[in-house]
């Protein structure tokens, strides 16, 4: 490839997304969208009003369901063709609440992460464990390392999965409303964190959320469903709330 041209990271071909037919209900249609590309470092809010189809959407780039008609590509292979460990090396999720898992410490669990690149006994490298230990570094997380995830506090453990997720080495990550069950200053901690994961790592960071404000100041784009158009909208900084509010909050 030329070294010039830019990588398109993720694209939305021409999507439609809903449910097909389900035994004699019709097919039902959420939103569908133009041609849509997102590149390296882009963190991006996906916002729209309850039902929308926000995480309708993450299933459908995770693959968990098919979109009713176009495609998604990602590095120009369509993501239907790639097996789940390719998936798993180019796409981490986080979901939006995870309540711990007893005798599980933040360093066990930021080394699931690493279930990619290890064998089948799981059994981690040096290199595996070094990119564990940069993590639990990065994300402050060394002093908890032998904690149990269930004695965490709710905005520990979602840093700690951020930590799962970035040991994961993917290029892109999607988190289900990452700020859900946080009180004002862990959700501006956690948010401020993503900033600075897209743009350090050069990751493409996606998050569902109706933290609208926090959005608009934090994320560097918004994808907004608009159930009444059904159409999904793209918004780039500068944003003008107020446009985007009442497009698709009416
Ligand atoms: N398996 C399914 N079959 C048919 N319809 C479904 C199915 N799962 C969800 N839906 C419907 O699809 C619509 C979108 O749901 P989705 O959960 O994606 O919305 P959302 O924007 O994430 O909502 P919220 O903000 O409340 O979390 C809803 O009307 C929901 O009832």
């Amino acid at each position: 490839m030329d070294n010039n041209e830019e990588v398109l990271m993720l694209v939305f071909k021409n999507l439609h997304i809903g449910f097909s037919k389900i035994k004699h209900k019709k097919e039902s249609l959420l939103f569908s969208s133009d041609e849509l590309l997102f590149n390296p470092g882009e963190f991006v809010a996906v916002i729209g009003p309850n039902g929308s189809g926000k995480t309708t959407l993450f299933n459908t780039i995770l693959g968990e369901q098919e979109p009713l008609s176009g495609a998604i590509s990602i590095d120009r292979q369509n993501w239907k063709d790639l097996s789940r460990m390719d998936k798993a090396k180019h796409l981490s999720f986080v979901p939006s609440k995870f309540g711990g898992v007893e005798h599980l410490t933040v360093y066990n669990l930021v080394a699931m992460g690493r279930a990619p690149y290890t064998n089948m006994l799981n059994k981690l490298t040096e290199k595996d464990q070094a990119v564990v230990k940069k993590v639990l570094n990065q994300l402050g997380l060394s002093d908890f390392t032998n904690k149990n995830t269930v004695t965490l506090s709710d905005g520990e453990r979602q840093i700690a999965m951020i930590g799962k997720a970035l040991a994961q080495e993917a290029k892109i990550m999607i988190l289900d409303e990452p700020t859900a069950f946080l009180d004002y200053n862990n959700r501006r901690k956690v948010l401020q964190l993503l900033k600075d994961i897209a743009v350090k790592n050069n990751q493409l960071i996606f998050i569902s959320s109706h933290d609208l404000e926090l959005c608009f100041e934090y994320c560097s784009r918004v994808i907004a469903i608009d159930a009444e158009s059904q159409m999904l909208l793209d918004f780039k900084t500068p944003f003008n709330k107020e446009e985007i509010v009442k497009k698709v909050f009416k």
